[in-house]
């Protein structure tokens, strides 16, 4: 009996176990405890057998003094462990950096006798080719009963695995980005490749002679070690991916599948992988990838915060603010007023015709309209909205959205039109002005937020299978957290108003009530002219005629920033009474926008200047990791 295989696992292969666990655990969802637990299932139940033939046919061996003494199938338990700490390892590192990773994105439809189909057929035979014909190597090693023996073992064994993997899971394979795919097989295996050649010169465990080539890849690092390692960690990853694969179409395609438990049973997966890629929808598929695009370029907070989000809910947010972000664009960027209230008025009647036909009965649930209606809402899109909106209008997911928020968002929208150079205090003449100003833009974004999670995650009092979709928001506990999200809104807007006051200056545009200038003595004219001029035309060296006005201005800024405060500690405590799945994910959107609030109290981002005040990457991470673990103290 010895302790040496027990301190490899001391040494090296529990310390980063411990790492990555404090690193993903706040990030841990019960779907990745079934991966990780499937994952590790196959990987010991798979190298068992073939770990004993090994021992056994004596192809390699553990000196008795290096090991604790009890075996499985002659296999001693520390081996059995490095099965099963190896997939834990490489697997947490790959959820790690695919987190970010919108997979429902990567899918590729292969329409019949496209070209698209055409190529990625012969993707699809080149791997199966690759690992076809390395097990057929394998064969032939082993056939020569010689030095290659061994290595042939360990092709035989993997590479039909391999070769399933490829043929369900191709085109992620290659379409998924590196740091998903190379990244996790390179790291845990050049890790693994130094902790094999220091437990082989120790002696911890021995290839025996006659079956091993001699080869080494570096002094003591034989060839056939550092093969296993690459293929074992391969198979983990390729196992991931196909897993991923297979949830991405269950999320994606709700024609194809409608309903999809929390954990999908194999079988299902299975389903889902088998569903031939010329059924997939590349119009959803295409819009999808456009709107995780959108949010990834217009907002570091939300796009951090999607991450944290899981399956369905997920995709429906993105494609939610994908179409905030689309309407607020079109009328913000319109060349003229008369252009903007043009693409207002589109919007609304798209809005009409998406809940045209919407009936409610006498309890009054909502009961969808018919196919014809969304017809002619699809219709109205493609000949009105520009190409790379249209996609966005289409996947609005308006059956799990009530109608009066998304039109009151158009209010919002509208009331921005009454700023013009001649009136640029627009319709906020009072404070009251501008909470319903946030309310409008801000507090119905946080209602159709609300509504989605509430659709994907009943509560328990309303999830029973009669509840129909309306009585899902209705009940009063949906009620209390639906005019906490409201009121959140409101604060996530007063802090994007305090961060943009130069901006919106520059676009003649002046939020702040006329009674908080008036103690100023300004009015927004007179503020507007000497930001603008402050901003654009000051040398920095001479700032200190202007020293009072800049005072001044945050003075102002902090009120807003306060105020902010003020509609978020009344209604952050209800964030914790969010269904469990949505509750970390949205301290994490709320939270890394009111962190903009935060850094303009403390002065910092650069928000006095012409540009923006931003947060670090690094502290925008820093700020969702800790809203992941918990609510923050009072
Ligand atoms: C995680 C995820 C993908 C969430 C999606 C959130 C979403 C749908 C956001 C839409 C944003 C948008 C483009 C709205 C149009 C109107 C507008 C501009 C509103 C302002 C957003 C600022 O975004 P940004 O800084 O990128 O905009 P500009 O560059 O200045 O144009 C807003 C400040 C509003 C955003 C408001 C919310 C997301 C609501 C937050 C509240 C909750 C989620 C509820 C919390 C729940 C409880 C119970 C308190």
């Amino acid at each position: 009996m010895g302790y040496d295989y027990a301190l490899v696992h001391l040494t090296y292969t529990l310390p980063p176990a411990l790492l990555l666990t404090a690193l993903y655990l706040p990030l841990f969802t019960r779907l990745d405890l079934y991966k990780l637990v499937f994952l590790i299932t196959i990987a010991v139940t798979s190298t068992i057998p073939w770990d004993s033939y090994l021992i056994r046919t004596r192809i390699w061996s553990y000196p008795p003094n290096a090991v604790l003494g009890p075996t499985i199938w002659q296999i001693p338990v520390e081996e059995v462990f490095f099965f099963v700490i190896q997939t834990f390892n490489t697997t947490l590192l790959y959820l790690l950096l695919s987190k970010p990773v919108l997979h429902s994105a990567y899918l590729v439809k292969e329409g019949k006798g496209s070209k698209e189909a055409q190529k990625w057929k012969y993707v699809k035979v080149a791997g199966q080719l690759l690992f076809g014909l390395t097990v057929k190597k394998g064969v032939d090693f082993i056939r020569a009963e010689g030095e290659k023996t061994y290595l042939g073992l360990i092709l035989v064994w993997a590479a039909p695995f391999l070769f399933m993997l490829w043929s369900l899971a191709y085109q992620f394979l290659v379409r998924l980005p590196l740091t998903s795919t190379l990244l996790p097989i390179v790291l845990p295996t050049l890790y693994l490749w130094i902790v094999d050649t220091l437990a082989l010169k120790r002696g911890t465990w021995v290839i025996e002679q006659g079956t091993k080539t001699g080869w080494e890849v570096w002094p003591a690092l034989e060839i056939e070690e550092a093969v296993f390692f690459l293929l074992t960690n391969t198979l983990i990853v390729f196992g991931l991916v196909a897993f991923d694969n297979a949830v991405a179409v269950l999320n994606t395609f709700p024609a194809h599948f409608p309903r999809v438990p929390a954990l999908p049973s194999p079988a299902m997966l299975v389903r889902a992988l088998l569903l031939p890629a010329g059924t997939y929808d590349d119009d959803r598929i295409l819009g999808l990838q456009q709107s995780v695009e959108r949010l990834r370029a217009k907002s570091r907070s939300f796009y951090l915060a999607s991450s944290t989000f899981q399956g369905r809910l997920r995709i429906d947010l993105i494609t939610l603010y994908s179409f905030c972000r689309v309407a607020d664009d079109l009328i913000d960027n319109a060349p003229t007023p008369a252009e903007a209230q043009a693409w207002l008025r589109k919007l609304k009647t798209f809005l009409d015709l998406s809940y045209s036909g919407d009936i409610k009965n006498d309890r009054g649930d909502l009961i969808r309209g018919t196919d014809k209606n969304r017809g002619q809402a699809t219709l109205f899109a493609v000949q009105n909205f520009p190409e790379d909106a249209i996609l966005t209008l289409l996947l609005l997911p308006t059956s799990r959205l009530s109608q009066e928020p998304l039109y009151e968002l158009l209010k919002g929208f509208e009331m921005d039109l009454l700023f013009t150079p001649q009136n640029p205090g627009g319709p906020i003449k009072t404070e009251a002005d501008l909470d319903l100003y946030g309310a409008r833009v801000a507090g119905t974004v946080a209602l159709l937020c609300i509504q989605l999670v509430l659709f994907h995650h009943p509560l328990p009092s309303t999830s029973t299978s009669t509840s129909s979709d309306t009585d899902k928001t209705k009940s009063p506990q949906s009620q209390r957290l639906m005019a906490a999200g409201h009121a959140m809104g409101i604060a996530l807007q007063y802090t994007n108003i305090a961060r943009d006051l130069s901006i919106d200056a520059a676009a003649q545009r002046c939020y702040l009530p006329p009674p908080w200038l008036k103690k100023t003595k300004l009015t927004p004219a007179s503020f507007l002219k000497q930001l603008n001029s402050t901003s654009t035309s000051r040398p920095a060296s001479t700032a200190e005629p202007d020293d009072f006005f800049t005072k001044q201005v945050e003075t102002l800024r902090m009120r807003l920033v306060d105020r902010a405060f003020e509609f978020y500690e009344g209604s952050r405590a209800a964030i914790e009474d969010l269904p469990r799945e949505a509750r970390a994910p949205m301290r994490v959107a709320v939270e890394s926008y009111m962190q903009i609030g935060r850094e303009l109290r403390r002065g910092s981002g650069g928000a006095g200047g012409k540009g923006r005040a931003t947060v670090p990457v690094w502290k925008r991470a820093v700020v969702g990791w800790r809203a992941l673990l918990g609510p923050a103290g009072r």
